[in-house]
């Protein structure tokens, strides 16, 4: 395999060769504290985002990753500055960006089956019965939870949980997907395991993903670019790492290459310099 590893820093908005489907444009967000006193999060954020593109994004607790996340989603609004999907301006959450959240926000008293259900209703409004009864079946197979349909979330595990998430946010098709350290709750070996089946499941489905973690190896084995933040207040992108391994990915292969060692090395020296 040739792998040429590129490393860039401070790159900007319209970079990016790919294309310009998602435009994050001088985004500023300040928090005003009870005493009236303005804090600034995010300073002057600008990125593009590719539609079939993975991105991940890093930084310290704190600097404002979910912030940022949050208002691609249009749960939040930026102070300043402009987030437009396909040229349109984000100002409130919409199907074609759908999240998935660190601790699964799934429904307790909904089997796993109507969990999903519940998204398909509310997105694909006209569609028959039996067309619903078939994407859900479709969609539990895909991330293997055929056996627990018709369990409720207290009976089932954490990476369970997590996989009806998923499924639930792929199941209406989203151009987006926007992930808040989804596999940050689970232990070591489910976690990898769903990373796998996640990472295969884009692959044959490509769209935009942003993924927050915390974890230097996912970010590496499943992103084409992995955005660092500088530690808040003030977070800015200090620097963006391209991963130049081709989809689909053999963890063992990539990670045996001397361009993972580097690419690894500098997002653990970018991060320890913003300790
Ligand atoms: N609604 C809010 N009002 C005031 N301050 C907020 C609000 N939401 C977030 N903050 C502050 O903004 C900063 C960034 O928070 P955010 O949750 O985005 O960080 P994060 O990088 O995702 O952190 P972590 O990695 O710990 O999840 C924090 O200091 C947080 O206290």
């Amino acid at each position: 395999m040739n792998y040429t590893a590129s490393i860039t820093r401070n790159r900007t908005a319209f970079d990016d060769p790919q294309n310009d489907f998602l435009v994050i444009n001088n985004l500023v967000k300040s928090f005003t504290n009870p005493e009236g006193r303005e804090t600034v999060i995010l300073d002057d954020i600008s990125l593009t985002i590719g539609e079939k593109e993975y991105i991940s994004v890093i930084g310290h607790s704190g600097c404002g990753k979910s912030t940022l996340l949050k208002i691609i989603a249009g749960l939040d609004r930026p102070t300043s500055g402009r987030v437009t999907l396909e040229g349109k301006e984000i100002r409130k959450p919409g199907a074609e960006r759908m999240m998935v959240f660190q601790n699964y926000a799934l429904l307790p008293w909904l089997t796993v089956k109507d969990n999903i259900r519940l998204a398909v209703d509310q997105v694909f409004k006209s569609a028959s019965r039996a067309d619903k009864i078939s994407s859900i079946n479709q969609h539990l197979a895909m991330v293997n939870l055929t056996e627990a349909a018709d369990k409720y979330p207290d009976e089932i595990s954490g990476g369970m949980k997590q996989r009806v998430g998923i499924a639930r946010a792929l199941i209406t098709r989203p151009k987006m997907l926007l992930m808040d350290e989804p596999f940050g709750a689970l232990d070591a070996l489910t976690k990898r395991k769903l990373q796998a089946q996640v990472l295969k499941i884009w692959e044959s489905h490509r769209q935009a993903v942003m993924m927050i973690t915390h974890d230097v190896d996912e970010a590496i084995y499943m992103s084409d670019r992995i955005i660092l933040l500088t530690n808040g207040p003030q977070a800015k992108i200090g620097q963006i790492i391209k991963v130049p391994f081709a989809h689909p990915r053999d963890r063992h292969a990539i990670q045996a290459s001397k361009e993972y060692a580097e690419i690894r090395n500098q997002a653990l020296d970018f991060l320890e310099r913003y300790q």
